[in-house]
């Protein structure tokens, strides 16, 4: 049995895996389907959803405003209820919660109360308060802790927002957008809104939900006022946690079948396919899912990760396994994220003997020889993820609080030994 307070030891893996894997649902997808579950015109089930500290977050948060969420199975029930209270949010660690949630209790009627993780007080949250205030919402704060004041409308319209820290702050003010008295109208004003395909995923999610988005101008998103209607999801895998364990096979020359993997979808994390194989790696999409094999050595890469910042962790720890240079770009915003992802993985894999080189918007990696040591986490799942693959690949990696994982993958650590220890 693990000692939650003892670095976990990172199983090393010296022979080719040869696995196929069934993973959780999407963080993504799953807290988008609840966020409008909850604001739609009836009950709906969001099937195989994700059942983790996020997701768990974000039923308990809907429930405090109102609504009725069953997590009692796999598939979520949700009804939507008549928000007409007081509540208290916990956002926890959980992006989505912080943002997407505050855009749906500014159409209460009542005080909503916000607050979460010491960490989450420094995450960025001003632009999208802001933007709300802008429509019309009365709210006391600008980061956490922070108060919705809501009146049960919202007369929305025009709003403009600097989203080139989150593109959560325009998927926020889009979700709930079509409650609003005149819809909303947002317009992004600033450098390159990050994360692209996770807008594409939340206009794709209004337009199953009959809400009329038009995305046609740059920088621009309008959605029409309009009922929001209430449908079933099936939640896909999680296509960005499926990073660690398609790095198995890149470090351990073996091969790892992802089953299920969606032949069309809007999941930053379809991306690997590209990266991995790039790094060297076969990918192909078979029958069961997405087979990767590892090849005899891993090569470096360049890649603008702009879009899909939130590999970064993975990316970069195979970076550092790799036999020629590496440099990852444009992710300036991931400071933001969980930790300064840009600073802790420059630190951890650094101490492990990594070459690493930090930039304001990016990392350089060069091959060295690593070696073992505790690699810490920050209470971030995706720089746990980072210090397993090294740990795969090098001995004596000690990974600290490994349970941070819960953030979005239920008992990963579990999942993860049963993979590769014999
Ligand atoms: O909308 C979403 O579900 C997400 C958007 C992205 O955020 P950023 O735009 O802040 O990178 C991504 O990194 C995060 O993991 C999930
Ligand atoms: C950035 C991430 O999470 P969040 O939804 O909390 O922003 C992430 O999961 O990599």
């Amino acid at each position: 049995m693990t000692n939650p307070l003892e670095p976990w030891p990172a199983p090393r893996v010296t022979q080719p895996v040869d696995v196929v894997v069934t993973l959780p649902g999407s963080k993504s997808i799953t807290n988008r389907a609840l966020i409008l579950a909850a604001v739609a015109d009836g009950p709906s089930v969001v099937r195989r959803a994700l059942r983790s500290r996020d997701t768990s977050l974000m039923a308990a948060a809907l429930t405090s405003l109102g609504s009725t969420v069953d997590t009692s199975g796999e598939d979520w029930l949700v009804t939507p209820g008549v928000f007409d209270r007081d509540a208290v949010v916990d956002c926890g660690l959980a992006g989505t919660v912080m943002r997407f949630v505050p855009p749906v209790a500014a159409l209460a009627r009542g005080s909503v109360s916000f607050d979460g993780d010491e960490h989450m007080r420094q995450r960025p949250i001003g632009q999208v308060l802001n933007a709300l205030r802008d429509l019309g919402v009365s709210i006391d704060g600008d980061t956490l802790p922070f108060y919705v004041h809501g009146t049960g409308s919202v007369p929305g319209g025009v709003v403009v927002v600097d989203a080139s820290g989150s593109s959560q702050f325009i998927s926020a003010l889009l979700l709930a957008g079509a409650r609003y008295d005149a819809g909303v109208d947002v317009r992004h004003d600033g450098k390159p809104v990050p994360s692209l395909p996770h807008i594409e995923m939340t206009i794709a999610m209004l337009r199953e939900h009959g809400v009329e988005v038009d995305d046609g101008d740059a920088n621009r998103w309008r959605v029409a006022p309009g009922p929001i209607k209430a449908i079933d999801h099936v939640i896909e895998p999680d296509l960005s946690n499926a990073a660690p364990f398609l790095a198995l096979a890149a470090v351990s020359g073996g091969s790892v079948t992802v089953r299920d993997w969606p032949h069309a979808t809007t999941q930053a994390g379809d991306a690997l396919r590209g990266i991995l194989t790039e790094m060297g790696c076969t990918v192909e999409l078979v029958d069961e899912g997405l087979r990767v094999t590892g090849p005899g050595s891993l090569h470096g890469i360049d890649v603008d990760l702009h879009d899909v910042g939130e590999l970064t962790p993975a990316i970069a720890a195979l970076c550092a396994l790799a036999d020629s240079p590496s440099h990852l770009r444009g992710i300036g915003h991931i400071r933001g994220h969980e930790t300064d992802r840009l600073a802790a993985l420059a630190a951890e894999l650094g101490a492990l003997g990594a070459d690493v080189t930090e930039h304001a918007d990016g990392l350089s990696l060069r091959p060295a020889p690593l070696h073992g040591g505790v690699f810490h986490t920050y209470a971030d799942h995706r720089m746990a993820h980072a210090g397993v693959i090294v740990g795969a690949a090098v001995d004596g990696v000690l990974v600290e609080n490994i349970a941070t994982t819960g953030k979005t993958f239920p008992d990963f650590a579990g999942f993860w030994s049963g993979l590769v220890v014999p």
